[in-house]
């Protein structure tokens, strides 16, 4: 199917840029994953049929694939990333742009029936993998050869990162190795992002000897390259702590998600991370948005509104917090910063890319200024964020054969049972804004206040509950109430089921 998808995106780039075929240059770049190169060739195949020019990279990352539309002297028209990022192998999938940014779904949809029409029109049947790789290595054997180049990018896109350092930290007396002196672990967990350690920090002056799982690896043998992983955080807070460094970066396959360990071992993911990077963004654009998505803890909120910053919660997925970000910007409210509890983030500073190598650098900048103006460390930035005691997601898996029906049934009998007070509890409070599913304040006492959110799963045939609490227990007692709603309903029996399991076991 990858090459009917490379030659529906020859295609639809045609469209868009009012070009033809023949004068498009589109780069293919994946991750380490085992399926990956295949995947990348049927692509690259596929473009190269169509008579697009392909730029093929070797293992690559998801924002230098990006950047490849962007840097002088590649300007590609398109750039396609072959990868599953953090899912498994099973989900390995293309992620699509242009220098303007990730394509919209509706484009994906659009790409994807031409591609289905065009595997049709070719008697090639997409669920025949046999076929189709005969159908390939044929197409792929008549395409010009001419037309497809192998680009050793990523040296060119490190030596990019590392002006873009130098420029930031604009060190006084080591313009050129504004590093030295620091000792960073990288941990990109076997994935893309090894460069990091070995092209971008090492050249500047950092000793990055400390680094692990550096070698890429599709198999993922010693974690899950992904910065919200609990095994993760552990190996990279072991390399922090035995090799006595400042800091700790740990990425997830395609380098589009970041998290870090300061220099004691604790862990700056999720809520914390995107805090860190809030104090940052907001002492460079006092009084700005910043834009997250919608399981953000209340501690998170209170900090942004602490620094003098608007806090916009919006919804899950990275596209859409990218999106309200740009519309917002547009709409005249600033808005520098559009962070995931996932580690995805995007900077306005930055192309609004989707980026985890960026991220992690910008924290990477904020230690040296705090050094060389005499500060603390950057974890000192965290001091007022107020942490949740307890916090989970459970997820259910949806039984019914029309999974967003079904989601949908759920989130609308819960807010009905919402409005109507909750079961009594005058505690509980909906919050005021909402965008995806119903997040239910709870009040609970001495100023502490917990949450639960109940949303349908973006991609998944799942609904999904987040809980947090400010205090110790708290969570139990805010699933047990909710076990109330859904007794009410036994039409939701898996979900009270799965509640029940945590409540009582
Ligand atoms: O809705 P969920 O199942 O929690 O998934 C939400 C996640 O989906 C994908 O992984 C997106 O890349 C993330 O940006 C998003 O956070």
């Amino acid at each position: 199917m990858m090459f009917f998808i490379g030659n529906a995106f020859a295609e639809w780039l045609a469209a868009k840029t009012g070009r033809p075929i023949s004068s498009l240059r589109v780069s293919v770049g994946r991750d380490p994953r085992l399926s990956s190169p295949l995947m990348a060739a049927s692509l690259a195949a596929g473009l190269a049929a169509a008579g697009a020019g392909v730029a093929r990279f070797g293992p690559c990352t998801t924002p230098a694939m990006f950047m490849s539309c962007i840097l002088p002297g590649h300007e590609n028209d398109g750039a396609v990333m072959i990868t599953a990022s953090h899912l498994p192998v099973n989900r390995n999938g293309a992620k699509f742009c242009t220098g303007e940014g990730g394509l919209e779904k509706k484009d994906i949809t659009q790409l994807l029936t031409r591609a289905a029409e065009l595997a049709e029109e070719a008697g090639q049947r997409p669920s025949d993998r046999h076929t189709d790789a005969a159908f390939v290595i044929t197409a792929a054997l008549q395409a010009s050869r001419s037309l497809v180049s192998y680009v050793d990018f990523l040296p060119e896109y490190a030596a990019y990162l590392r002006e873009l350092m130098k420029r930031s930290i604009a060190h006084p007396t080591n313009p050129d190795a504004p590093l030295t002196g620091f000792k960073i672990v990288v941990d990109p967990g076997n994935g893309g992002g090894a460069f990091i350690a070995d092209q971008v920090l090492g050249p500047l002056g950092a000793d990055v000897s400390g680094s692990i799982n550096l070698e890429p690896d599709g198999s993922f043998p010693n974690h899950m390259p992904n910065p919200e992983d609990k095994q993760a955080v552990a190996a990279t807070r072991a390399a922090v702590l035995d090799s006595n460094a400042d800091l700790g970066i740990m990425l997830d396959t395609d380098v589009d998600r970041s998290g870090v360990v300061d220099r004691n071992g604790n862990g700056i993911n999720r809520n914390r991370y995107i805090a860190l990077m809030s104090a940052i963004t907001l002492r460079e654009n006092p009084g700005e948005t910043i834009v997250t998505d919608s399981c953000t803890s209340n501690g998170l909120a209170a900090f942004i509104r602490g620094l003098g910053g608007k806090h916009f919660r919006y919804k899950k997925g990275y596209k859409n917090i990218i999106n309200k970000g740009q519309e917002l910007n547009a709409a005249g409210v600033p808005c520098p910063l559009m962070m995931e509890t996932s580690g995805h983030g995007a900077m306005r500073e930055n192309y609004f890319l989707d980026d985890g190598a960026y991220g992690a650098l910008k924290i990477v900048i904020e230690m040296v200024r705090r050094r060389l103006e005499g500060q603390g460390d950057i974890a000192d930035l965290l001091q007022e964020l107020r942490e949740p005691a307890e916090a989970m997601e459970i997820r259910v898996a949806i039984q019914a054969s029309d999974v967003r029906a079904e989601g949908e049934r759920v989130t609308a009998a819960f807010k009905q049972w919402v409005d109507a007070g909750c079961g009594g509890a005058s505690h509980w409070k909906l919050e005021d804004e909402n965008y995806e599913g119903w997040r239910v304040k709870v009040l609970e006492g001495d100023g502490k206040e917990g949450w639960l959110l109940l949303r349908p799963s973006l991609h998944d045939p799942d609904i999904v509950l987040n809980v947090e609490s400010e205090q110790a227990g708290g969570m139990k007692a805010i699933l047990q109430h909710l076990l109330e709603f859904f007794k009410e309903h036994p039409e939701f029996q898996v979900c009270t089921a799965k509640v029940e399991d945590y409540v009582y076991t």
